[in-house]
């Protein structure tokens, strides 16, 4: 059975059809990413699969007992407010010592616990952000554009430690992003979304589908191709298929 399934979800906000029956589903240890332009209901879509939204028709089945950690696109922090990142991670629920320093390391920020919120850089603070999901030792741990903000190298690695995560906890990983090359290459599944699933499949496939070049152009179809030759070349045996590569 899937961690989450999604079957046939539509939602109009403000008399606006966000989500036209939307369906997908998320399996066990795997990371699907959701790609779409802006306004195409991404994030109203992971907002239904957290249950902060119920869908008009259609349904949303989660594995009983399903634990769920969701790390926001951006959390706004009152300046004047004196708060450690150590306090932050006890907020609303308080959490022993041991737990916020495991949660810090896994997610790369074991060295901010004393720091202030406020002085933290984007990528930190985003990690500040991880370890609070994780402390919820979630199946699934869903990400609403976590880079945004950052810069490309931050970015990469904030995914690579994503990738670290999954296998180290074997949790599921739903993520939305807009740099595409980066989370892409670091997919299992990609689903392209405008309100409707225009393709889905492995991220090679949606690259390369006519629906995907049709909104986003062949650009990142060329940064996708780019960032496969160079990961073939680091893992030699891999077999994947290099023809779209030619055209890229
Ligand atoms: N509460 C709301 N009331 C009315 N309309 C809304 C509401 N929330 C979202 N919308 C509209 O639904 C559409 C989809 O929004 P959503 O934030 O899900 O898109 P998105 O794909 O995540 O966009 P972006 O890439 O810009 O973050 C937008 O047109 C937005 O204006």
């Amino acid at each position: 059975m899937s961690l989450v399934s999604v079957d046939n979800v539509s939602l109009s906000l403000g008399g606006r059809q966000v989500l036209d029956q939307v369906s997908l589903h998320i399996d066990t240890g795997e990371i699907v990413t959701i790609v779409g332009p802006n306004g195409s209901g991404k994030s109203t879509l992971l907002r239904v699969i957290i249950g902060a939204l119920t869908p008009q028709t259609g349904q949303v089945t989660r594995q009983k007992g399903l634990k769920i950690g969701y790390v926001p696109q951006k959390l706004h922090i009152d300046p004047t407010l004196p708060l450690t990142v150590r306090r932050f991670l006890s907020l609303p629920k308080r959490v022993s010592d041991a737990a916020a320093h495991a949660a810090l390391e896994d997610a790369g920020a074991g060295h901010l616990c004393q720091h202030q919120m406020t002085s933290l850089s984007g990528g930190q603070f985003q990690r500040v952000l991880l370890a609070r999901a994780l402390l919820m030792e979630p199946d699934l741990l869903i990400l609403d554009e976590a880079t945004q903000g950052l810069d490309q190298p931050g970015s990469a690695d904030f995914y690579s430690q994503i990738e670290t995560l999954r296998h180290k906890k074997g949790c599921a990983v739903l993520m939305v992003s807009h740099e595409l090359h980066v989370v892409m290459a670091a997919s299992d599944r990609v689903i392209c979304l405008n309100g409707h699933v225009c393709c889905h499949g492995a991220p090679e496939h949606v690259a390369s589908a006519p629906e995907y070049r049709a909104l986003f152009g062949t650009g990142t179809h060329g940064a996708l191709a780019l960032y496969r030759h160079e990961h073939h070349h680091d893992h030699d045996g891999c077999d994947h298929d290099h023809s779209y590569e030619e055209n890229a």
